[in-house]
């Protein structure tokens, strides 16, 4: 075992351990691992001390060495010894031929009154001795240190009926859809009730002709046409009851008949519908079955073994890893032995390939004859005699009772078949439930991707607003560009203004403006400002800002509506599940941002015209206020003159005191137009901030708005994921669980 390169392999090997005190003994049981102990006696009688300190602590099997038992000292001791509940006695080859045969039959008569009187003991009293205690564990009917076979089944029933309970619970939590959850069930409820052998075949193959013949009555229906439509269990019942009440149909379709044939007192026998790809219903009846049974008699016809169909059926019966034993009935249409052989060996070379074994059970048997044998017994004994020296008739009735003793072989647990038959029975279910663990594991797998791919979704659209935060930038500058260019040409007509203004030339402004001073009343220019330039660049800012707030807003509810509409296109049965995530978001959309147009708002045109009148007032005052008439008349005198440097030229000409103070003129009015152009940028600085900070306010709104419409599809999608991944946790817990099962039951054998 230790060299087995098997992966597979699970079976550890066993630890003995030699010892020779009582102290030594229960430490190797307790805390060294031992798998069972060989107490070395060495001569000394120390039979209390084992019984009391050794049976009644230690929990493995104890083995005793006692030396030579040729010597009738030491062969009385081990005598005692087995009959205190030892569970055996070492003994070296050289010793064993000094041992009589009539000393071995007392040796081996021992152990085995043991057994019987410990038996005895349970039944008429609970109050049980060290002997029935086997070591300490109450209850046991075996030996020293031994779990017996039933008992292991025992408690291995009872493992496994927790643990499948558990398998369906997960199950039932990973898939509540599926339906088959119900075979597990059944399949452990059956776990109390006897072996199901379940005769399988095609329809017209002999199924219940076999089945008589097992019984040895014919109980069932046979004919040339289908005549079994419905699963049909056979129990044992005590005597044979009346006709009418023979049989009882249950809700689910299926028949339960109640049988006094002493075969179904360890088993219950089905008989299924025959299998046949035009016999659909019975098909599918059938294959529905195949999952509970135990093992599968697969009965095929001598005279068409192995059809087309039969290979599907076979296929689908491995799906459930099913044992199959084959019957090919009818074997009495052959001629003679060699026939029978060349069928037989193609039946096996066929289903060899097919369950990918070397290992195929079949029996040719001809159900036919069998049942006309077992009839015929009873009352022609004289010509049962006559057909048994026939050994034509040998030779066709042989196979089935080969195969009749293979079954009863079933029925006895101390043989390797009956050892066999409890692990398909406790197998059964841990079939049927790994198939649907596995088929749920590969359900939730999708379930788990699909709520990964939803989780993305919500991910992948909630950040997609940052794409449309872009475009809307993009968008955004077109509208900036307008609002500069209105501010642009406004500047370029307030300077063009200036300039025409600011002329020493212009006679009349100048002498309103020195002369009338403060008083003036508002002149032209100023006027002109207010009303064709400064009036109508406002008006069309607001508009133009207005616009823009509107093109805001609707972007904002256009790719709110969007992606509203994405989630819920995505989840159509999940749209906003509560009133509180509508009012949020609601309550994000009604955000507005008008930061551009309040500013456009605050400015005003009158009063701006009002600083233009100031600017131009004080530039005309600083340049003519100290300018006398000489000035003036100069000043005059360039009325004609159209330029600056000509109006200069003029001044020069007329008076020297007249050129200095009017020298500056220029480079005020220089001053002036650098204001206005000063102005106008601070004000598209202005209003290029405000438009941003309304995009951005507008883009922040988009953002919470998704944030809140999608967190209850994120938490769901969140929600799911985790849910799932809880799920194939548990799954796999149970799949360890029904495996480590499995090998528990591999691992039972005759002690
Ligand atoms: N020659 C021969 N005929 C058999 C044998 N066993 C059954 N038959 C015949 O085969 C026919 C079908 O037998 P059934 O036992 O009804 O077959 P079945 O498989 O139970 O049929 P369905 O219940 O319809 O699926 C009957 O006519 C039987 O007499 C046999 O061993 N030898």
């Amino acid at each position: 075992m230790m060299d087995s390169k098997s992966e597979e392999l699970v079976v550890l090997p066993l630890v003995a351990r030699i010892v020779q005190t009582p102290t030594a003994a229960v430490d190797a049981s307790n805390s060294e691992g031992a798998d069972f102990l060989i107490y070395d006696v060495g001569g000394n009688s120390q039979h209390e001390e084992l019984v009391s300190s050794v049976f009644e602590h230690v929990k493995i099997p104890v083995f005793v060495m006692v030396g030579s038992l040729g010597d009738r000292k030491l062969f009385s001791e081990a005598l005692n010894l087995l009959e205190s509940g030892v569970s055996g006695v070492v003994i070296s080859m050289e010793d064993l031929k000094s041992v009589s045969d009539d000393d071995f039959g007392k040796l081996f008569y021992s152990a085995y009154a043991l057994k019987n009187k410990t038996e005895e003991k349970v039944q008429s009293n609970s109050q049980l001795n060290v002997l029935d205690l086997g070591n300490g564990f109450p209850g046991r009917k075996a030996m020293a240190g031994f779990t017996s076979l039933h008992d292991r089944e025992q408690q291995l029933l009872e493992k496994e009926k927790l643990v499948l309970r558990e398998a369906i619970h997960v199950i039932e939590k990973a898939a509540p859809m599926m339906e088959e959850v119900s075979l597990l069930s059944d399949a452990v409820s059956q776990l109390d009730e006897p072996f199901l052998l379940v005769i399988v075949g095609e329809f017209n193959s002999g199924k219940s002709t076999f089945i008589n013949a097992l019984l040895g009555k014919k109980y069932l229906k046979d004919g040339v046409v289908p005549t079994t439509n419905e699963i049909t269990f056979l129990r044992y019942a005590e005597s044979d009851v009346d006709e009418s009440q023979r049989c009882e149909k249950h809700p689910d379709g299926q028949y339960v008949c109640y049988l006094p044939a002493s075969v179904l007192n360890d088993m219950i026998i089905v008989d299924t519908p025959g299998t046949n790809v035009i016999l659909q219903r019975q098909q599918k009846l059938t294959e529905e079955f195949v999952p509970r049974a135990d093992l599968l008699l697969f009965v095929m016809s001598a005279d068409r073994p192995l059809t087309e169909s039969e290979v599907n059926f076979l296929r689908y019966t491995q799906q459930w890893s099913k044992k199959v034993v084959f019957v090919l009935n009818k074997s009495d249409i052959y001629q003679n032995k060699g026939e029978l052989e060349v069928a037989i060996g193609f039946i096996k070379e066929n289903t060899q390939k097919l369950l990918n074994t070397d290992c195929v059970t079949l029996y040719p048997v001809s159900a036919r004859l069998a049942l006309e044998a077992k009839l015929s017994t009873f009352d022609d004994a004289h010509s049962q005699s006559n057909r048994s020296s026939n050994d034509n008739f040998h030779w066709k009735t042989k196979g089935f009772y080969e195969l009749e003793k293979y079954l009863y072989g079933f029925l006895d647990a101390s043989t390797s078949t009956g050892i066999e038959r409890m692990k398909l029975k406790l197998g059964t279910p841990i079939a049927i439930a790994e198939q649907l663990v596995s088929a749920c594991q590969g359900l939730v797998r999708q379930e788990c991707q699909q709520a990964k791919q939803d989780l993305l979704f919500v991910e992948d659209l909630v950040n997609s607003v940052k794409e449309c935060t872009k475009k809307l930038e993009i968008d955004s500058i077109l509208w900036k560009r307008q609002v500069l260019s209105m501010i642009n040409s406004t500047q370029a007509r307030v300077v063009r203004l200036v300039e025409s203004t600011l002329q020493l030339s212009n006679v009349d402004l100048v002498t309103s403006y020195v002369f009338r001073g403060e008083k003036s009343t508002q002149m032209p220019a100023t006027t002109s400002v207010q009303n064709d330039i400064l009036g109508p660049a406002v008006l069309e800012g607001q508009n133009l800002l207005g616009e823009y707030t509107k093109w805001l807003q609707s972007k904002r509810d256009q790719e709110g509506q969007f992606y509203k509409q994405s989630f819920e296109k995505k989840w159509t049965s999940f749209v906003n599940p509560s009133d509180q995530v509508e009012l949020d978001a609601i309550g994000v959309l009604e955000r507005k941002s008008e930061v551009s147009r309040r500013v456009i708002e605050d400015f005003s045109a009158a009063a701006a015209s009002k600083l233009f009148e100031r600017e131009i007032r004080e530039v005309f005052l600083g340049t003519f206020g100290g300018l006398g008439a000489a000035g003036l008349s100069a000043s005059l005198l360039t009325s004609v003159l159209p330029t600056t440097l000509e109006d200069l030229l003029a001044l020069g000409l007329c008076s020297a005191g007249g050129l200095l103070a009017v020298s500056n003129f220029s480079s005020r009015r220089q001053q002036v137009v650098d204001k206005v152009k000063r102005t106008a940028d601070g004000l598209a600085r202005e209003l290029e901030d405000a438009m941003q900070k309304d995009l951005l306010e507008t883009t922040r709104t988009v953002e919470d708005f998704v944030k809140v419409i999608g967190k209850p599809y994120q938490d769901r999608a969140q929600h799911r994921l985790d849910k799932v991944l809880a799920t194939a946790e548990e799954l796999t817990k149970i799949e360890k669980k029904l495996k480590a099962l499995r090998i528990d039951i591999q691992n039972l054998h005759v002690s």
